[in-house]
């Protein structure tokens, strides 16, 4: 794994338009609250830039303080950002001046991000409204593994000290200072030295309490980011001296990005969608250690052929789309795959895509520069990558009717087959695989380069030239020591004269005479360089002209190859774009192949994707559970957000042995037919019931439809969802603080769940309360269940199974 990069913090300075969020505060948010309605700015200075450049994510950001500001001091403040990790925020005095302007400053966004353990996180604090937002954690494999660069950003950067990103300061400070009255602001920020002074044990822990039910305390990356922020803003209310004017945080919020569904860690844990097991192999285990997918989601669909396909698959599975175009793209290309007359091109590019290695990976490491000039392993595997290339374009151009498609278009338009002749050319003219094999370095072909040649000429002939030389000398020397007499060649000490140390019975002759383990031989004019138990290595005229004339054939045979293998690096990098490019869309169409066979194996179909805020599943079955059962009994959904009025239908469990029963509607919506149609579920039954299984399946199967995937069901019409939510399992291990009771994280986990809910927001509770006397967790219940109906009154759609009796009756 490459070392993760430094961390680092973003100061920005956005137009005031950020991503929607749920928020802490109740006050009504001054930005869109709906994900359609996201403005688009928000996604240029976080998503849309850093989609095209991950790499800055490591970085700082913070946009002009104003796009007025003169250019040279926002480049002298980038550059000193990058010289050193330990540079010290700006001197907010030595812009003085500037700060001057409150009214760019009033609208200023402070954003710090952090990339750690493969996982991203970031927070930002917006002046205008004094909302401080922290994002869940995002995992980014590998490949996308980010790379400081430098880029010319409309933003001001500084890479900031680790030390700033600690979680636990971060956190400390959030629960440190008094939090104000739900009208007022919810932290006052002071000057640092204040800070710990101000929060008694007991107001720590309340705070605790109050933060954990606002944003997600376990998102270790993104609330380090918020101490950045934090000690940002504390330093700067410090230098300005605005006393006057306190830095205060109305507003704690967790934000997701645009055109993404939110999945909290909680909601992929409950519904099983990844499941990391130790590796049974004990050495690959440990914190370090790679994991093995255990019975999830992804690990049963996870049909992907290669390297790049399960790292994008991975991706999909992390971030589902808001977007129906892409959604409907991903669905159409399934339906192509699966068309039984293509089957066997199909299992062509299949068998083709298992041999595409990880190509961008390679393509970073060459790019890395002098002494990074690709082992045999890697000119292979980008060898390979450009022959099964153009024969996947190739097999999928010969594919009837499927030139409509998405893909097809991206493999037409980026599959460039100049470039991916040109490179196979190149690596097979120029690498000589079997031989590289043989000797474990890379060697190349013969009649590429005359030098080369010449000197590997000189060199598979040295063997029978230094016989001839050591014949020539060996006629000098007594018979006896003729016979044992050799020459060799050292790398870097050249060409030398071995003479066998003095064995029983031999005589010394010339100038050494010491019998106890002296050399047999040696002549006047043989400079001894050195010797070992059984030989004497000497050095004489001839020794020295061979140096001169031949000198070290080897080393320069392997000097020429790397230089010979330095231009070839250079030349397939100019095709970099264009096979990065490439490699992308093999990792689509490998995902998406691995889609449409995991369509044909679990027997999915594909679902109709809507607008509409409406959940109607058809003989829907849990797609992990049908696999532990002999018989899974197939089960109905609809619920529907609707205008105005909020829905709510008691059903019995689905039961594990009986069809789904039809439920009684109560205050439902009406749809299309004038059927009333709940917007809300309470699920009652006997143990064992399946109602757990339940509320999973409805939520696997809407999670599924937002990744582009076909579903298990007969039928489906879902509607865009923008958060799939739950309190299902209670996660006692990740909350840091043993403050909490198991019921305390319940309650916590509802009430984040409940504020982060809109009205296209699937929530799913079970088995909420168990922590508590019956009678107190029925009242939670029915005051939940209330708090719901005002959101559903808003239009979300929800599920609640009641556990309680009392409810029902
Ligand atoms: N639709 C189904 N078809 C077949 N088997 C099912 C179905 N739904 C659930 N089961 C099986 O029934 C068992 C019980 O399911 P589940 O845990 O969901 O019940 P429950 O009603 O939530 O139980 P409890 O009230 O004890 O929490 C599971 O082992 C599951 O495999």
């Amino acid at each position: 794994m490459p070392p993760a990069p430094r961390r680092s913090v973003a100061f920005a300075h956005f137009d005031g338009s950020l991503p929607t969020s749920s928020s802490a505060s109740s006050s009504p948010s001054p930005y869109p609250q709906t994900t359609q309605s996201r403005h688009p700015s928000s996604r240029v200075s976080l998503q849309g830039r850093n989609r095209n450049h991950q790499h800055t994510l490591s970085q700082i950001y913070s946009q002009g303080q104003s796009q007025n500001r003169s250019q040279g001091q926002g480049q002298s403040y980038h550059q000193r950002g990058s010289e050193s990790d330990n540079y010290s925020l700006p001197d907010i005095n030595d812009r003085g001046e500037d700060d001057g302007d409150e009214d760019e400053d009033s609208e200023a966004v402070i954003m710090a991000i952090d990339y750690k353990s493969r996982k991203i996180g970031c927070a930002f604090y917006s002046m205008i409204d004094q909302r401080l937002s922290l994002m869940e954690d995002i995992e980014l494999p590998t490949s996308e593994c980010l790379e400081a660069h430098e880029y010319a950003t409309p933003y001001h950067i500084s890479i900031r000290p680790t030390g700033e990103f600690s979680y636990e300061a971060a956190r400390n400070k959030l629960i440190s200072i008094k939090i104000g009255q739900a009208d007022g602001p919810i932290l006052t920020l002071q000057t640092p030295g204040d800070i710990h002074d101000i929060a008694t044990d007991q107001q720590r822990r309340g705070n605790l309490l109050r933060l954990a039910g606002w944003v997600n305390v376990d998102s270790k990356i993104s609330v380090g980011c918020s101490g950045v922020v934090l000690t940002y803003l504390q330093r700067k209310q410090a230098a300005t001296s605005l006393t006057n004017k306190a830095v205060s945080v109305a507003h704690i919020e967790m934000w997701s990005m645009n055109d993404t569904m939110f999945v909290n860690a909680d909601t992929i844990c409950a519904l099983q969608i990844f499941e990391d097991e130790s590796h049974p192999n004990f050495l690959t285990q440990g914190p370090h250690g790679r994991g093995k997918e255990g019975l999830s989601l992804f690990g049963i669909m996870n049909l992907t052929r290669s390297p790049l396909g399960h790292t994008m698959l991975k991706q999909w599975f992390l971030r589902p789309s808001l977007s129906i175009e892409v959604i409907n793209e991903r669905q159409d290309s399934i339906s192509a795959f699966l068309r039984p007359d293509i089957s066997h091109m199909v299992q062509e590019i299949g068998k083709s895509l298992r041999k595409i290695k990880n190509v961008p990976k390679i393509l970073a490491s060459l790019r890395k520069g002098l002494g990074r000039e690709g082992r045999s392993g890697e000119w292979s595997a980008l060898q390979q990558f450009c022959f099964y290339a153009l024969k996947i374009k190739t097999c999928l151009q010969e594919m009837n009717g499927i030139g409509e498609l998405l893909i097809i278009k991206k493999v037409t338009e980026n599959f460039n087959v100049t470039s991916l002749q040109a490179v196979g050319q190149m690596i097979t003219e120029t690498i000589d695989f079997e031989e590289s094999v043989s000797l474990h370095r890379v060697v190349l072909q013969r009649n590429i380069d005359e030098e080369l040649d010449e000197t590997k000429r000189l060199y598979d002939g040295l063997g029978d030239m230094l016989g001839t030389v050591a014949r020539d000398i060996a006629r000098d020397v007594p018979p006896d020591v003729a016979t044992s007499l050799n020459v060799i060649f050292f790398p870097q000490i050249g060409y030398l004269i071995v003479i066998p140390a003095q064995g029983s019975g031999n005589t010394t002759y010339g100038l050494l005479d010491d019998d106890s383990g002296g050399p047999a031989y040696a002549q006047e004019g043989w400079d001894l360089q050195f010797c070992t138990e059984t030989n004497w290595y000497y050095k004489n005229t001839q020794m020295r002209d061979l140096d001169d004339y031949f000198g070290d054939l080897y080393g320069r045979v392997c000097d020429r190859e790397i230089e010979l293998v330095h231009a070839l690096k250079c030349r397939v990098l100019q095709h970099d774009a264009a096979l990065a490019s490439c490699a992308t869309v093999c990792a689509e169409l490998d995902c998406l192949l691995a889609m449409a066979e995991a369509a044909e194996r679990y027997k999915f179909t594909r679902p109709t994707i809507v607008t509409d805020n409406v959940i109607n599943i058809k003989g829907g079955r849990h797609p992990l559970q049908e696999l532990c059962v002999s018989a899974y009994i197939e089960n109905d959904t609809l619920i529907a957000g609707g205008e105005g009025v909020s829905g709510e239908m008691l059903v019995d469990a689905p039961g594990n042995g009986a069809p789904n029963s039809a439920g009684r509607s109560r205050t439902g919506i009406a749809n299309g037919d004038g059927e009333n149609v709940p917007s809300m579920m309470l699920l009652t039954g006997p143990n064992y019931s399946g109602k757990s299984v339940y509320l999973k399946q409805v939520a696997l199967i809407v999670y599924m439809a937002h990744i582009g995937s076909f579903l298990p069901a007969k039928d489906a019409v879902i509607g865009l969802t923008d958060k799939i939510l739950t309190r299902i399992q209670t996660r006692e291990k990740l909350i840091p603080l043993k403050i909490q009771s198991a019921f305390m994280i319940d309650l916590q986990q509802i009430a984040s769940s409940l504020r982060l809910a809109t009205r296209r927001s699937l929530l799913i509770i079970d088995e909420f309360g168990k922590g508590t006397d019956s009678s107190d967790g029925a009242g939670l219940a029915c005051s939940i269940k209330r708090l719901i109906s005002n959101i559903v009154a808003q239009h979300s759609m929800g599920f609640i199974q009641q556990l309680y009796r009392e409810l029902r009756t």
